[in-house]
């Protein structure tokens, strides 16, 4: 690691922050051979035109948690089979059949929330979001369940709840935590069980798979739960959080969402179609325009030369999309540092610019999901409990791995209940 590559890992936020003028678009983090952080919208619509022909090898710090098999870094067949799997339940009709089960955690979760509570906004928004998609991938949860979950939690937490930690391990211990052969194989148990048919759990999708995927061994399905949790899980957490401490600290722009939330299409429903709460979505979108969960894209590697960003890059050269810089451009977002929801409010940005959930063929399978539980999550909120912040001045952007949460020290008291 050069002294650039440093810089970016140990302070990542001011070295972003220090290039977003930047005019070229792009910063060289190492030479030989080349990894570039690029936010040039010409370059990322090409990486993600040009998905299918590039390598997709995963970053240093991800890559040995969730393992080598994860179908976040597999590339050809098997990567086609995992989307063909696991896509289709996440999106359109058949994403709704979750709905009943999304709206469950979550109501139980905020009827647990009681006047004069006092809760730490980006873990209980982390907790939630992890009974949500373990009940979607590995199904209900029961007291041995639980446990698993606590298991997983401790063990992300020692990987990545702190910064400083999360580079100790990596630079002195010589990598980041494993998640240990108990809780693996309690996963794949759990994976492997029988489960509620309806709406099935996306681990009995992968059981049933034929095919690339026929009788998956237990490291590698071990690799996917693993990989699910994670990903469907911090990423949601950190922009549920966000949206609700916006929606917090702005009370007209609170009113403006409730009342959506009263109107036809949305009032009664647990889950309200992005159709009937155009503000709401539109909240979120620019939460995750200025407060990205992930603020690059996987990795993708050229297998050929390419000529791009006026240079002749050679085969094996690694580039990396920064969500982040793109996200924060004037020419494309007025004011860009400001947070101003109604930008979306009718309104569609390119996709090699405002891009939270990546692009190409290695877009978010969870997308849909996410922005069905954060439509959720913050309805619920807001229809039945009034909250404020205790500490408004710890709502920083920190990262947590690779994700960026708000701190876990931002703390909200509850003030009322309204049900
Ligand atoms: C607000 C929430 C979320 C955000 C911002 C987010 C963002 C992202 C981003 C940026 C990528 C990389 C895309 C690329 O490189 O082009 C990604 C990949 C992925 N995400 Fe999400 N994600 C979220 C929620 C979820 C959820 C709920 C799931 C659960 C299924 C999920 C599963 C995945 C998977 C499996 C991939 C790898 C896709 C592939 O390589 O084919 N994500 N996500």
């Amino acid at each position: 690691m050069n002294r650039t590559e440093l810089r970016l890992a140990l302070r990542t936020l001011p070295f972003l922050d220090a290039h977003r003028a930047e005019p070229a678009r792009h910063v060289v983090l190492a030479a030989d051979p080349p990894k570039l952080l690029v936010w040039d919208p010409g370059t990322v619509e090409w990486l993600f035109r040009s998905d299918g022909e590039l390598d997709h090898p995963g970053s240093r710090s991800l890559r040995p948690l969730f393992g080598p098999h994860s179908l976040l870094w597999v590339d050809g067949e098997r990567h086609t089979a995992y989307r063909r799997t696991l896509g289709p339940p996440l999106r359109g009709r058949r994403l709704s059949a979750y709905e009943g089960l999304i709206a469950d955690t979550v109501r139980d979760a905020v009827s647990a929330l009681r006047p004069g509570d006092t809760v730490g906004l980006a873990d209980w928004t982390r907790a939630l979001a992890l009974r949500i998609i373990a009940r979607i991938v590995l199904g209900d949860l029961d007291t041995r369940t639980e446990r698993v979950l606590d298991g997983f939690t401790a063990w992300i937490d020692d990987a990545l709840g702190s910064r400083r930690r999360t580079l100790a391990h990596r630079f002195l211990r010589g990598g980041l935590p494993r998640s240990g052969a108990g809780l693996d194989a309690e996963l794949v148990s759990w994976a492997r069980a029988e489960s509620r048919p309806d709406p099935p759990a996306l681990a009995a999708l992968l059981r049933q798979a034929d095919g690339p995927l026929a009788d998956l061994p237990d490291g590698e399905l071990r690799d996917q739960l693993v990989s699910l949790l994670f990903a469907g899980h911090e990423t949601t957490a950190s922009a549920a959080a966000w949206t609700l401490y916006r929606l917090s600290r702005d009370e007209a722009l609170r009113d403006e969402v409730l009342a959506e939330l009263d109107a036809p299409g949305a009032a009664g429903r647990a889950a309200p179609p992005a159709s009937a709460v155009p503000l709401l979505t539109s909240v979120i979108s620019e939460t995750l325009r200025l407060a990205p969960p992930v603020t690059v894209a996987e990795n993708r590697r050229l297998r050929a030369p390419a000529r791009l960003l006026g240079r002749n890059l050679p085969e094996g050269t690694t580039l990396t999309t920064s969500i982040y810089l793109a996200q924060r451009q004037g020419e494309a977002f007025a004011d860009p540092l400001h947070f101003d929801p109604h930008r979306f409010v009718s309104r569609r940005y390119d996709p090699a610019r405002y891009l939270p959930f990546g692009g190409g063929s290695r877009r978010c399978l969870g997308a849909s999901l996410a922005m069905l539980e954060l439509r959720v999550i913050v309805a619920a909120v807001l229809r039945r409990r009034e909250w404020r912040c205790l500490n408004p001045g710890s709502a920083r952007l920190s990262l947590r791995g690779h994700a960026m949460a708000p701190s876990s020290r931002l703390r909200m008291r509850v003030t009322a209940c309204r049900d």
